[in-house]
């Protein structure tokens, strides 16, 4: 079994595909390097033999998780690096070491599975968008912040804007004009999002006049998607990319 990892700024993304690829066994979502080594103890019956990940986190943090996977579960992990060129993909950036990997892995994943130029957005703690040619050249992207970084900045940098967790879930039932804090700040976030989705459609429309594909993925995909209805919401899109990046012969 291979376990893969995606090691973002505020959660590990994992699940566990047997060798060939061909099926998911277990997968979840982490908060800390200690919870995902509970989740696997809590599922004796994996038999991970091989591992590959992809962090935006620090070298140094990074380095310590390999070490305890191999302590853990005696298995090497081969991490995502960057690169000028994977296949028929350029990397676009002036210094290509200086693409997100998680980036970068969604670009593969998504010029593999579109095979056509592509507009890629991931909604995490970060928001970007990244804009890949039919031949397979990445133009660049944009980067913004995510839903998490918008609310967390207004309750910081603000005295009055303060409600609970809660009360922020059933906020986004609907995006009427809000009538309470809560309502006024998560309604107005993910106006900021959609908004963002929604430029980020016309400029590929206008870059791309033969057409493209429109790839969503990231925990809140799915409060943008209906701003393109074309898209495809893939959550696993970065594993997608980690597989070809990684390949485990
Ligand atoms: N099961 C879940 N666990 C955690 N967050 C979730 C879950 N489902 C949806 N979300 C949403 O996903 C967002 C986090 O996205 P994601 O997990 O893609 O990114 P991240 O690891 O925080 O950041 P990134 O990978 O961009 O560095 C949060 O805003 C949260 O609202
Ligand atoms: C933008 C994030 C935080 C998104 O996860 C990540 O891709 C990252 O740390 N990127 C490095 C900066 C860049 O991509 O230009
Ligand atoms: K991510």
């Amino acid at each position: 079994m291979i376990l893969e990892l995606d090691c973002g700024n505020s959660f590990i993304k994992w699940r566990v595909i047997s060798v060939d690829g061909a099926q998911r066994l277990l997968a979840g979502v982490v908060d800390s390097d200690a919870a995902l080594f509970e989740s696997l103890a809590a599922a004796p019956e994996l038999r991970v033999s091989r591992c590959r990940l992809v962090s935006v986190r620090s070298d140094a943090e990074t380095e310590l998780l390999v070490a305890r996977l191999r302590e853990s579960l005696g298995v090497d992990a081969v991490c995502a690096q960057c690169a000028s060129r994977v296949g028929a993909v350029h990397n676009g950036y002036e210094d290509f070491r200086r693409l997100g990997l998680d980036r970068w892995l969604a670009v593969l994943g998504a010029y593999h599975l579109g095979q056509r130029a592509c507009l890629v957005v991931d909604l995490g703690t970060a928001v970007t968008a990244d804009f890949v040619s039919a031949s397979g050249m990445h133009l660049g992207g944009f980067i913004c912040p995510g839903l998490p970084l918008m609310r967390d900045q207004l309750s910081t940098h603000t005295r009055r804007i303060r409600y609970d967790r809660q009360v922020a879930l059933a906020a986004l039932q609907e995006l009427e004009p809000g009538r309470s804090t809560a309502e006024a700040v998560e309604r107005g976030c993910v106006l900021m999002l959609r908004g963002f989705v929604a430029e980020q459609l016309l400029q590929a429309q206008a870059r791309f006049p033969e057409g493209f594909e429109v790839f969503l993925t990231g925990g809140d995909a799915d409060l943008v998607r209906d701003v393109v209805p074309g898209a495809q919401v893939v959550p696993d899109l970065v594993f997608v990319g980690l597989a070809i990046a990684c390949p485990l012969s």
